[in-house]
């Protein structure tokens, strides 16, 4: 994957022969993203420290479209966002004893001011638990301050020891949406948690992705959490990403911090909380699930430019066929969308493959022919579709593509999403399964039997799905009979 060229020494590596890479074929994935991350210019791998990356200004408009949706989501579900400062003290750091289990491997400390050593260390937050929740112990004091809910879109910095990856595993995660959230009880963090699972499965869904949902296994649960919900998706190579988690933290947090309220009859009750993340996995995931042989293909939700108009350009006609191009730029521009002409002088093959490289959702395409039959050609850039439509309703026409494009592209990815999910009775079927797609496999959910099956199949349980069948299988290490079956996969 990226050959990362930023190194620990800190020197940016020349940039590579002027000429543009060639993108590989999507079924060699692990090259076609890496190849994909740079000539679709989406992030530039070549900033100096390891697991940094710098976004480049269309990967940043679309992660600025797709975070858009994600504030929209959480604004409209009574959720306020807000903003906490970078850096942890050591001594609320090291409370919460499982959590620091979890991340003290991670975490980078600032250690100096200027040339001082400073009194106290202080954490670069890896997640804010330990930098909100002390001020939550201040802003609680009673029944009616709950719930607390609040997110904020922050950088956070995790000493990543795996392969770092852009989009996908970063040292310094760009796009680190968190939500921390207060309830009075353990039921209402449990309802918190589910509406979580269900406004992720809301974004995921406007930007096209299907996903898997699945309890985590008990011992892949958030440090210091009582239970963890995970969205997953499935990368064309049919491993498995992460992008998205919901974690029940129960009053573990409370206990550590204090978070107490008073309840109607004047005692102080602890408090129960949820906590729910997604990053610029969302990103990768968009690019890797949408993406063909050509580039990007991007929902028009979340492309910077959605319409590229063409003119094809003849010495006979040409004024008018501008002027017509001009007037549908305008057109469409009035009406909202996001479109560019293209009138340079590359030839047209080289302008098409220029655009479909980055995603654009719809090519225009007018010459002197579709002047005098008031007609355009439109490209559908996700089917490849060419028709020919009336000039004089090229708003109507345009829209009624880019809706239909964004439910056609989930319908293609939840097609593709569910033909890797390989049902199995035995280990041996799972261990062969696992190398193409997510395994499906009963299980009795007991440690025992999880820990030795993840032995067995030389793989980790990926986690029990929140929606089940309820059809009995044997359990295939202790052979009791169960109703629950478990994904195992292969993951990034
Ligand atoms: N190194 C990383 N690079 C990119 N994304 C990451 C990285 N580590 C975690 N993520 C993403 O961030 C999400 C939330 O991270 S987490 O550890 O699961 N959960 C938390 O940190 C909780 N505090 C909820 S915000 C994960 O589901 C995963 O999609
Ligand atoms: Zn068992």
């Amino acid at each position: 994957m990226a050959n990362n060229s930023g190194n620990e020494k800190g020197n940016v590596k020349q940039a590579e022969t002027e000429k543009e890479a060639v993108l590989p074929p999507k079924s060699n994935f692990s090259e076609w993203f890496n190849t994909i991350i740079d000539i679709g210019k989406i992030m530039d791998v070549r900033y100096p420290v390891k697991g940094l990356y710098v976004w480049y200004p269309f990967g940043f408009g679309i992660r600025k479209r797709v975070y858009s949706i994600i504030r929209d989501v959480l604004d409209n579900s009574g959720h306020e966002e807000t903003l906490f400062p970078l850096l942890i003290p050591e001594n609320e750091f090291m409370k919460e004893a499982e959590h620091i289990k979890g991340f003290e491997n991670e975490v980078y400390w600032v250690t100096r001011g200027g040339m001082s050593p400073l009194d106290v260390n202080l954490a670069l937050r890896p997640t804010s638990e330990t930098a909100i929740y002390p001020m939550y112990k201040l802003w609680v004091r009673s029944h009616a301050d709950l719930p607390i809910k609040l997110y904020q879109i922050v950088n956070t910095f995790r000493y990543e020891t795996k392969h770092t990856r852009p989009l996908i595993r970063l040292r310094e995660i760009t796009s680190f949406k968190e939500a921390h959230t207060v309830h009075a009880t353990w039921d209402e963090a449990k309802a918190q948690v589910d509406e979580a699972v269900m406004l992720y499965t809301e974004i995921y869904r406007k930007i096209s992705i299907p996903v898997l949902i699945s309890q985590r296994p008990d011992w892949d649960k958030f440090p210091g959490g009582d239970y963890t919900i995970a969205l997953d998706a499935v990368m064309p190579d049919g491993k498995t990403l992460q992008i998205g988690t919901a974690h029940h933290l129960g009053t573990n947090f409370a206990k550590t911090y204090d978070i107490t309220y008073e309840n109607e009859n004047g005692e102080q009750v602890l408090a129960n909380q949820t906590c729910y993340g997604i990053s610029e996995r969302s990103i990768a995931a968009l690019i890797s699930l949408h993406g063909d042989d050509k580039g990007l293909v991007l929902p028009p939700v979340a492309a910077p430019i959605q319409v590229v108009v063409i003119p094809v350009l003849f010495k006979q006609g040409a004024e008018e066929v501008m002027a017509a191009c001009n007037t549908v730029v305008d057109s469409l521009k009035k009406a909202g969308i996001r479109v560019e002409t293209d009138a340079s002088d590359l030839r047209p093959g080289a302008k098409y493959y220029k655009w479909e490289l980055k995603g654009v959702c719809l090519r225009i395409e007018i010459g002197p022919k579709d002047i005098e039959k008031k007609q355009a050609v439109l490209v559908r850039r996700d089917t490849g579709q060419k028709e020919f439509v009336p000039l004089d309703n090229i708003v109507g026409e345009v829209n009624a593509r880019l809706s239909a494009m964004g439910n056609d592209l989930y319908a293609a990815a939840e097609k593709r999403q569910n033909e890797f999910i390989l049902p199995c009775k035995t280990l041996e079927e799972v261990k062969t399964s696992i190398q193409k797609g997510v395994a499906t496999i009963p299980w009795c959910e007991s440690e025992v039997c999880g820990k030795r099956m993840e032995e067995e199949i030389g793989a980790k349980i990926l986690g029990i799905p929140t929606k089940q069948d309820g059809v009995a299988g044997t359990c295939p290490v202790c052979g009791n009979n169960t109703p629950k079956i478990v994904y195992v996969a292969k993951t990034y």
